[in-house]
């Protein structure tokens, strides 16, 4: 737009100020006019003043994968938090028989949802559908001296400078009229809310866009702090034909819930298979997820108190019933009770076939950061220790075997039996 700074500022070389009149940050560091100084961005950050610290977009217009990369934050955790921000230029980080290549899908017209995925092949439960790095990612609150014009200025420019602006302003928008600007209308439309050190941004992802939500998904998302990039994983198996979903609300909810937080946040009624099914369906599916609900409050509590039985029964009730409602993924920091649990009561097989969950949790999907690094390698020692004993005891069951069968040998000889 004729807002957006000309030709020659992008390139570092004008001195752009805002349609607001704030002059935009010359000094060095982030700011600098030495194109060098600027990486891994491509463009000299583009920064409006504000009272405590200025908010800026740092735009890479050519990586990850040439569509580019638009941020807005302050430099403060442009500097530090995203530091992080080599990931995304590294394409080495996917092992390749995880993920499918070329992509198992199709973008077609879904009646009532507007566009939608099917599959076009079948895939394997447990494998990645798509890794799809975030275009634009926006810090979602602002301090109150900048006004919503200023954001829309900050946002307008993020888009502009991507490597291919028209990936993200060809996405689907609900036509907010007066009460958003198109680039709001987009995100308000397409945008996930992503956790960057403890931080809320609204990211926009070109390709997952076309993932419709359901309340019984067949797959689920995973955002990457340290690559920026969310991947799409089959939850099941998934058949040629089928259309490939995810939730885009939080896990455990009713269907009035859901619905509500659906209008609310995103915009839609939602009309999935569940949403739409019989209401005796409806309502075994509500009776399900309130007893999953009521299970995560209460297994925590019997295993403080010892009760680890009775947890433990609750916790294979709860999996079973999580597989049911299709909210395997979303239950997974549960896995670690039973684990313990299991371990407490001497049931060695059962406590590593969830540490392996657990562990597959944290190393599974993309790359872990530092946190995650160490709590893998303490799994990793927690499975070997495990195995370990195992295999002790699996060796003293044979030796204990053995021995009464020699017993009974001799006792037989005792007897003058054959
Ligand atoms: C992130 S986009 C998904 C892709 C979108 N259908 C498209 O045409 O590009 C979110 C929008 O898709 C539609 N949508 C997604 N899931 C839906 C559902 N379960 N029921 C009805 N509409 C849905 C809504 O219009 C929603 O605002």
């Amino acid at each position: 737009t004729s807002e957006l700074p000309d030709d020659d500022e992008l390139c570092g070389r004008g001195l752009p100020t805002t349609p607001f009149n704030r002059t935009v940050l010359t000094t060095i560091g982030p700011y600098s006019y030495d194109p060098a100084a600027w990486s891994p961005w491509t463009h000299r950050p583009y920064c409006l003043e504000a009272n405590e610290e200025p908010w800026c977009v740092y735009t890479n217009a050519a990586s990850p994968k040439g569509h580019g990369i638009s941020i807005i934050t302050t430099p403060e955790i442009a500097g530090t938090t995203l530091n992080i921000l080599e990931h995304p230029f590294d394409q080495k980080f996917f092992a390749p028989e995880k993920i499918y290549l070329p992509r198992p899908y199709k973008v077609v017209d879904i009646p009532g949802k507007g566009k939608g995925v099917i599959a076009t092949q079948k895939i394997e439960k447990g494998k990645a559908i798509l890794v799809d790095h975030a275009s634009l990612v926006a810090a979602v609150e602002y301090p109150a001296d900048v006004m919503r014009e200023e954001v829309q200025d900050l946002l307008e420019t993020a888009v502009h400078r991507l490597g291919e602006p028209e990936k993200v302003l060809g996405l689907s928008k609900k036509g907010r009229g007066d009460e958003a600007t198109e680039i709001e209308d987009l995100l308000l439309t397409n945008s996930f809310t992503v956790l960057i050190q403890g931080k809320e941004f609204m990211a926009l992802f070109a390709d997952l866009s076309r993932f419709n939500h359901d309340c019984k998904p067949n797959a689920f998302i995973y955002f990457s702090e340290t690559t920026l990039a969310m991947t799409v994983w089959a939850s099941r198996d998934i058949e040629p034909g089928e259309e490939i979903s995810i939730t885009y609300s939080t896990a455990g909810l009713l269907s009035k819930e859901r619905q509500q937080a659906l209008e609310n946040i995103w915009g839609f009624k939602c009309s999935c298979a569940l949403c739409t099914s019989p209401p005796e369906v409806l309502k075994k599916s509500d009776d399900n997820r309130a007893q999953i609900r009521s299970y995560q409050a209460s297994i925590p509590k019997l295993a403080q108190e010892e009760k680890f039985e009775e947890a433990l029964q609750q916790a294979e009730h709860m999996f079973q019933l999580v597989e049911e409602e299709g909210l395997t993924d979303q239950m997974s920091d549960m896995y670690e009770y039973p684990a313990r649990m299991y371990y407490h009561v001497g049931n060695l097989d059962k406590a590593l076939e969830y540490t392996l969950k657990v562990k597959r949790e944290i190393d599974g999907f993309g790359v872990p950061g530092k946190f995650g690094q160490e709590k893998l390698q303490g799994m990793e020692g927690i499975i070997r220790r495990l195995e370990m004993e195992i295999k002790i005891k699996r060796e003293r069951e044979e030796q204990f075997g053995k021995q009464a069968k020699l017993r009974g040998k001799a006792r037989r000889v005792v007897m003058g039996m054959p």
